[in-house]
């Protein structure tokens, strides 16, 4: 009789494991490993879903085991591969194993969906099971079988299957706007209109100037253009518009990319394609890191580096920051590969994401283009793996389980035998640690295509009486070099440093920021409990009501909100067209894209924006970039402050002077003579690189050290700090004399949802029992559910707050 091995959807630790089931008869040769099924589990008769494992002839178990239900799917949905990875994934992020599997298929498939079973072929037995239908949907009232039949013709390749997502969002029909009217007609009839007719006048005025926007959706009129239905009605009564209904309306990004043909490469691109080249021929799993100063063509490369394992018929996976932020090269890889390209992003319905997940899992696509999930898409010969802006903390899922997409991709390259690019400008310190270590094969591009000089960087001293004599927040230097930019007809882009915001001290005299005496981390404010706390070793505080370092009484919460930003600029530069990315203005679907396709085509002379406008953006006529707070980073109670700060400053500043136009930036700071600031105006990575790793070596931080981040919940907050304790005790126990212990200590939102949150760091260099003794923490804490604690193990965090 034989016997599956199933992991169960029921995440907990004592579960954590496969559980053996028998076949019945009836499913022998239908279950596979990668299928999901239904099973019974526990003593009543519950019904859940499992992942079969393995299937293998004889069971260890003496007893009688349970049968098998039903099958969910026809066909596994998971490979071999996957399966593999998912042991790995679960151990490496202490998580459940159910919850990998679960992360590596789409969204779709853990909601609701139908299956169908499509004919291929016209043989009798086809036409037998669908009995005269034109498909057959998949119930469970199907008997064992027809389910065996089905997967007959399935193998013999007589019959598909397909899966349909209920989605009702897609059939939602919208009312939308359009015209047959062109702009000289629109603006003749605007100009016939009375004057006070101001509804009118500002909707045609609107219509004249989007014409390529058309249709618009009205409830999108009306919310971001505050042009009201009214006005709509009385316009389509004058036959001025139309108003028609449409299904769906925003492209996926990338649809509207131009076709493109391949570069001559420079000379450093030449070398970059030829290595990476032969590691794809040779089918060496090696990992390159390519530094490669802002515009000095890395994207070439990767598409060439692709096309060369096309070439060799192979599939290529490129991962880029999360993906709807960066639709310029999502254009320019489909502009490439056109319809051999699939793409996974947040910005699809889940209807469109399980789609191209099908074109991909079906062997219709050979390049991928996704965000950090993407890492698992079911893409078979992978002869090259790709991840843009390595840096980028995206890549780590906060959430469980908290896996790194990079990791992800270095086991997925080991088994595939296939190169692993990672590109940055600034990379991690991480990655660019190992390239000095020889651990990752490191390639540097360090001139701008066409020998273009990187651009001036000045920075200003906000310190300065000239500076803080201003109102508002733009020096005299900056409002010069915007009014520079005006008059030439060029473009700039503004950024506002949001991240921090607010929650630490500084002094707008001297630009002291108040810091951990034990951590050189800032310290941030805690509002529930008045005072200011380290994160890393829980040192607190009161709240300082004059500078320490100079007596200044101008120490306070440090910052502005974007909005404010706009209104400042639209007083200093009334002709001035500003176009505002924020978390408000891009929270509707494909609003980000459409933004930067405005500015892109020059509609706005000035883009101004937070950390989502400092990465990726190629305009050529952006000579001007001003950054108005420089500092907020550099202020983040985390270890990587420094860093962030860098990678922040030099992105946002390679914004400028891409073409054959010269770039400007202006850095506005408290802290001008700060290595992070200073480095970046040089746009110097390597003299940052080796700062920042001897700062990281006399604190004792990544990547001298691996870090490990346990955080401790529970609703009473006596009980936390107990169990931490506890906690820190057992650590303790197992750990050597080089090991550091940080902690217990309030997280930055100390209590969410009724909960109190602390925290427990170590640092470590080699603790061989640290992995097996956390595995055993969660297994004695977490099968007691009833004492409502919660841990979770975060091994190398991104943010600690
Ligand atoms: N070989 C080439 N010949 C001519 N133009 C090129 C070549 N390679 C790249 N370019 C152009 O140079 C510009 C900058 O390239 P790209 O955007 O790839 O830079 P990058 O290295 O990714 O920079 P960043 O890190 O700032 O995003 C692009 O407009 C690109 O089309
Ligand atoms: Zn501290
Ligand atoms: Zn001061």
């Amino acid at each position: 009789m034989a016997v599956a091995e199933i992991i169960v959807d029921v995440p907990t630790m004592q579960t954590n494991r496969p559980f053996e089931y028998s076949i019945p008869e009836t499913l022998t040769d239908v279950v596979v490993p990668g299928m999901r099924v239904e099973v019974p589990f526990g003593r009543g008769k519950r019904q859940i879903q499992g992942f079969v494992m393995a299937v293998k002839e004889e069971s260890n178990f003496k007893g009688k085991l349970k049968p098998i239900t039903r099958v969910i799917d026809l066909r596994p949905v998971l490979s071999k591969e996957m399966l593999d990875l998912s042991y790995w994934l679960a151990d490496q992020t202490y998580s459940f194993q159910i919850s990998c599997l679960q992360t590596m298929l789409p969204s779709v498939m853990r909601a609701k969906y139908q299956q169908f079973v499509i004919p291929k072929a016209d043989t009798p037995e086809v036409k037998k099971l669908l009995r005269g239908q034109t498909q057959l949907e998949i119930t469970n009232q199907l008997s064992d079988e027809e389910i065996r039949l089905i997967n007959k013709l399935r193998k013999n390749q007589q019959v598909d299957i397909s899966y349909v997502v209920k989605n009702k969002a897609q059939q939602v029909k919208r009312q939308a706007v359009t015209t047959d009217l062109n702009q000289i007609q629109l603006l003749e009839a605007k100009n016939a209109l009375r004057s006070n007719a101001k509804a009118q006048i500002k909707l045609l005025d609107f219509l004249a100037n989007h014409l390529n926007d058309l249709p618009i959706e009205m409830n999108v009129l009306e919310k971001d253009y505050e042009i009201g239905r009214s006005a709509i009605k009385t316009a389509e009564k004058n036959q001025l518009l139309k108003i028609i209904e449409v299904t769906k309306l925003r492209k996926p990004v990338g649809i509207d990319a131009k076709k493109t043909t391949k570069l001559q490469l420079t000379a450093e691109q030449k070398v970059a394609v030829d290595q990476i080249s032969t590691a794809i021929t040779q089918q060496h799993p090696e990992t390159f890191l390519i530094e490669g100063v802002t515009g000095s063509g890395k994207t070439e490369v990767y598409l060439q580096t692709i096309e060369k394992a096309l070439q060799v018929g192979k599939n290529a996976l490129m991962l880029v920051p999360e993906i709807s932020l960066t639709p310029q090269m999502v254009n320019r890889v489909v502009g490439r590969f056109g319809d051999q390209v699939a793409v996974l992003h947040s910005g699809l319905s889940s209807g469109e994401r399980y789609d191209e997940w099908t074109r991909i899992e079906k062997g219709e696509v050979k390049v991928v283009v996704g965000a950090r999930s993407a890492v698992f898409a079911p893409l078979g010969k992978i002869g090259l793996i790709i991840i843009d802006e390595e840096h980028e903390a995206s890549y780590k899922q906060d959430d469980n389980p908290r896996y790194n997409a990079r990791d992800v991709a270095l086991w997925r390259s080991k088994v595939n035998k296939c190169p692993v690019v990672l590109g940055s400008a600034t990379p991690s310190l991480e990655s660019r640690a190992r390239a000095e270590k020889g651990v990752y094969h490191l390639i540097r591009m360090t001139k701008r295509i066409n020998n273009q000089n990187l651009p001036h960087v000045e920075i200003v001293d906000m310190r300065d009486a000239e500076n803080s004599a201003v109102k508002g927040d733009f020096s005299p230097a900056l409002q010069a070099a915007l009014q520079k930019t005006l008059d030439k007809h060029d473009q700039a882009i503004v950024l506002l440093n949001r991240r921090g915001y607010s929650s630490f001290m500084m002094c707008r005299e001297c630009g002291f920021v108040l810091k951990c005496p034990n951590c050189d981390v800032s310290l941030t404010y805690h509002k529930d409990l008045g005072k200011m706390k380290c994160h890393y070793c829980g040192h607190e505080e009161p709240v300082p009501n004059s500078c320490p370092n100079c007596r200044s009484k101008k120490i306070g919460f440090y910052g502005t909100g974007t909005q404010n930003i706009e209104q400042q600029l639209n007083a200093l530069f009334p002709k001035a067209r500003v176009l505002r990315m924020d978390v408000d203005t891009t929270r509707r679907k494909g609003a980000h894209a459409k933004i930067l396709q405005k500015f892109g085509s020059h509609q706005a002379d000035i883009l101004l924006g937070t950390q989502m406008i400092a990465k990726g953006l190629d305009f050529p006529d952006v000579t001007l970039v001003g950054v108005i707070n420089a500092d907020t980073t550099l202020s983040l109670a985390d270890f990587r402050a420094s860093e962030r700060t860098f990678q922040l400053l030099t992105q946002v500043s390679g914004r400028a002077g891409r073409a054959d136009k010269t770039g400007h930036v202006v850095i506005q700071t408290y802290n001008p003579d700060h290595y992070a600031i200073k480095d970046a105006a040089k746009q110097d990575y390597e003299t940052f690189f080796k700062q920042e790793m001897y700062i990281r070596h006399q604190a004792n931080y990544t990547p001298y050290y691996f870090t490990t981040l346990i955080s401790v919940a529970n609703k009473d907050e006596g009980q936390t700090l107990k169990q931490s304790y506890w906690l820190k005790r057992q650590l303790q126990s197992s750990l050597s004399k080089d090991a550091i212990l940080l902690g217990p200590s309030p997280t930055m939102i100390s209590r969410k949802q009724n909960k109190y949150y602390y925290q427990i760091i170590v640092k470590y260099k080699h603790e061989p029992k640290l992995h097996q003794k956390l595995l055993e923490i969660l297994n004695e804490t977490q099968a007691d559910a009833k004492k409502g604690f919660t841990i979770a193990i975060d091994n190398e965090p991104q943010h600690i707050d």
